[in-house]
């Protein structure tokens, strides 16, 4: 199973590189390599689990992470709400892609972290309010789907791993809390 041990942290160069588009159709590896990494989410919003293996919680995990410098990312977001189960959105993303995305922009009102990031890093990350995003998934289906709010923000950030970028490359040196005025922020 993975565990923190496998994540690599800010400073190694797989994190600065672009990644390469998975070949279609899937192979064995790229679909276990997805499958162990939604099962790396899962285990970490597990409070028994993420105890037993020190693991971070986590809504994301891109491959790069991973020192493996392909076009993968998983999505494992629970439902906000205590009583259903169902999460907003778990899944595994082959050659993730934006098509459009909206003028308007949001930012967590928390910031971001990252698991590959081991101190904070305060600040706005500004990304794009809504999304419309083409991918494989892991049973080699292709999907287009738009997405807002907290989970247009999550794939963003993970889209951006696998383009080489952390999300405190949007953070604004200078003034990190600057937000354009009609941004949305998200709880
Ligand atoms: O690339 C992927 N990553 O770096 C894992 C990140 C991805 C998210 C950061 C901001 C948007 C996507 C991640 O999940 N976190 N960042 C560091 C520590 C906290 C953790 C987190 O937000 N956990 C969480 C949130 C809600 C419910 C359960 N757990
Ligand atoms: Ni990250």
């Amino acid at each position: 199973m993975i565990t923190m041990d496998d994540i690599i942290r800010e400073g190694h160069p797989t994190l600065r590189e672009v990644a390469k588009e998975v070949e279609l159709p899937l192979s064995e590896e790229d679909i276990e390599l997805g499958k162990r990494m939604q099962e790396f989410l899962k285990n970490s919003q597990d409070p028994e689990l993420a105890e037993k293996y020190k693991l971070r919680g986590g809504v994301g995990l891109a491959a790069p992470q991973l020192n493996i410098s392909k076009r993968i990312i998983a999505i494992e977001i629970p439902s906000q709400s205590e009583e259903d189960t169902e999460p907003l959105l778990s899944t595994v993303m082959y050659n993730p892609k934006i098509v459009s995305h909206s003028v308007q922009q949001a930012a967590l009102e928390e910031g971001e972290g990252c698991l590959s990031v081991d101190r904070p890093v305060p600040g706005y990350v500004i990304r794009n309010a809504r999304i419309t995003v083409t991918y494989h998934d892991i049973n080699g289906e292709e999907h287009k789907i738009r997405l807002k709010n907290y989970m247009a923000i999550v794939v963003q950030h993970e889209i951006d791993h696998i383009n080489g970028i952390m999300f405190y490359d949007h953070i604004n040196e200078e003034h990190p809390n600057y937000a354009p005025d009609d941004v949305i922020f998200i709880q």
